[in-house]
């Protein structure tokens, strides 16, 4: 069927805003792009404003050049649940690892000259990603009994034929930069890229790393680094207290020749994980768990190391909250409560009936580990705004669950995403199964509760923690609802359908036909 012309100009003029953020999101100008596909900028302007009719064949070049979902025409086949909501969960379900601290440690055992063992590392899809940058730079590496991981880095990494398909798809390769600064005078880097939450700045990464002497410059789709190795004259004071950017300039100080002092450090777990395989590795870190780490830099790591990964904080939450919104009794296992201890007195205030066990200590001996078991609770709406903040805050991660979680509660909750531009956007979608959220501007949600779920056909966006919320919004809702396109969950959940499926709940994964 052919569009009448104002249809294609309402297509035209989408397109080209997804164009346009996508192109701001890389960090490209309009000449840069036009650059990579062979193009004017002018030209390139004119399809940002929708005023220029496209090929199928310019489409898929801007897709390669962007490495945009939006615009990508060959995806690989989707897979999506169809879920019969409103079953009683019930039984024991265990936390697995962390996503956040097993990509940190993929990309710190490029350190290590010997041999890293990680234990039952999270089999998902951003790890996945980046064992195959890795292994495009001659890494070896095999997965053993238990979701055991076992990497041999080779004498020297090669960077002729990175896995550039791979790097685009997850921002954590930017986590490469501190272990290439040590290795190379001069490397290039496909950018970072991953869920699409708005732009996400890497500046404090490059502000933090220039003080162990490499420079980044930007340009066709790659970032540029040059090396002028040195150890940091005096303490370096992060701008931000980010995860990643904390976890860069840990790895850039660990084998600086020196000591190196960190400020306004990130004390998260994912950080933590990486200062004690770290410290395995030979490299002293005082003041972990605080926001000022003194590291002992170590020039040449040579060791075969053995490192456990602690629990995921994020994915615990995600299956409390399953536990919360389907009225059931579940307990979850192995949730590390020193990251979700501000969550549960929150819950606590808004009336959660819970209770927790003795705490026991993770297999990297320092964690703080209970199970937790939730029962159907009346849960009332919290007075002040929900709100996210560095480690110890709320976690930013988790803000989302406490969308649904206020959506199912009595009253009203204003929740304030300051973090992410597009994150809150995503969670409206809550409403196609019944819910009151309203966005008040791109930050901030005004949640209306109680909800009664009913269900219905959503495609998942394109954020990881929003597709999940969907996904427990539609066990807690009445009928059938299908979840369109869940790939985007894979990339930081193992099996969640399968193991909320071995509590009771009612999904079917399928296909197209
Ligand atoms: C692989 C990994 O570990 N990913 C986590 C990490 O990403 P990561 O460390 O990459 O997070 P970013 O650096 O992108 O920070 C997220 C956003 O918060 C803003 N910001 C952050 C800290 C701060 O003090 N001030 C500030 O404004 C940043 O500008 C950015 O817009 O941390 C995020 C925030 O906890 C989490 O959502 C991600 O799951
Ligand atoms: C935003 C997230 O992670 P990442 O930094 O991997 O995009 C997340 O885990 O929700």
């Amino acid at each position: 069927m052919s569009e009448t012309p104002a249809r294609t100009e309402d297509i035209l003029r989408r397109i080209g805003t997804l164009i346009r953020d996508a192109r701001k999101h890389r960090g490209l100008t309009q000449t840069q792009l036009a650059d990579l596909l062979g193009t004017s900028q002018s030209a390139v302007n004119r399809i940002e404003r929708g005023a220029q009719n496209l090929s199928v064949d310019m489409l898929n070049r801007v897709s390669e050049a962007l490495d945009s979902e939006f615009v990508t025409l060959g995806k690989p086949a989707a897979v999506h649940l169809r879920v019969r909501g409103g079953q009683e969960l019930s039984g024991t379900i265990d936390v697995k690892t962390s996503k956040n601290a097993g990509v940190a440690l993929l990309c710190a055992s490029l350190l290590n000259r010997g041999k890293t063992t990680l234990r039952r590392v999270a089999r998902i899809e951003e790890v996945n990603r980046i064992l195959r940058v890795m292994e495009s730079m001659g890494v070896k590496y095999r997965w053993l009994e238990d979701n055991d991981l076992e990497i041999v880095p080779p004498a020297k990494l090669r960077l002729d034929n990175i896995d550039e398909d791979a790097a685009r798809r997850t921002r954590s390769i930017i986590m490469f930069l501190a272990p290439l600064l040590h290795d190379f005078d001069t490397f290039g880097l496909p950018y970072a890229g991953g869920c699409d939450l708005g732009t996400r700045t890497v500046e404090p990464h490059m502000m933090a790393l220039r003080h162990f002497g490499l420079e980044v410059k930007a340009g066709a789709g790659e970032y540029h680094a040059t090396v002028t190795r040195q150890v940091p004259p005096r303490p370096i004071v992060l701008i931000e207290r980010g995860d990643t950017v904390t976890e860069n300039a840990l790895m850039a100080a660990a084998r600086a020749g020196g000591v190196t002092v960190i400020r306004n450090a990130s004390p998260n777990y994912m950080v933590q994980d990486l200062c004690f395989y770290l410290q395995k590795l030979g490299v002293r870190i005082d003041g972990v768990g605080t926001t000022t780490l003194t590291v002992h830099g170590v020039p040449r790591i040579d060791r075969d190391v053995d490192y456990a990964p602690s629990e995921d904080p994020i994915e615990a939450m995600s299956l409390i909250t399953a536990g919360i919104v389907t009225g059931s009794s579940i307990t979850v296992a192995r949730v590390p409560i020193e990251f979700l201890e501000i969550e549960v007195a929150l819950l606590e205030e808004m009336g959660l009936d819970y209770s927790r066990g003795p705490e026991y200590l993770a297999a990297n001996g320092n964690t703080r580990l209970v199970d937790i078991t939730v029962r159907p609770s009346t849960l009332i709406a919290p007075i002040d705004k929900v709100h996210p903040m560095p480690f110890p805050g709320l976690n930013i991660d988790n803000l989302p669950f406490f969308t649904l979680i206020a959506a199912y509660a009595n009253g009203s909750t204003d929740i304030h995403d300051w973090v992410y531009d597009n994150r809150a956007i995503y969670l409206t979608d809550l409403n196609k199964l019944g819910a009151r959220i309203t966005l008040m501007d791109p930050h901030r949600l005004r949640v209306d509760g109680p909800t009664h779920f009913s269900g219905a056909e959503v495609i998942c966006p394109p954020a990881l923690r929003p597709a999940v919320v969907l996904l427990l919004a539609m066990l807690a809702a009445k009928g059938t609802s299908v979840l369109r396109d869940i790939n985007v969950i894979h990339r930081g959940y193992e099996q969640l359908a399968e193991r909320l499926s071995l509590l009771g709940a009612s999904i079917e994964v399928f296909g197209d036909a």
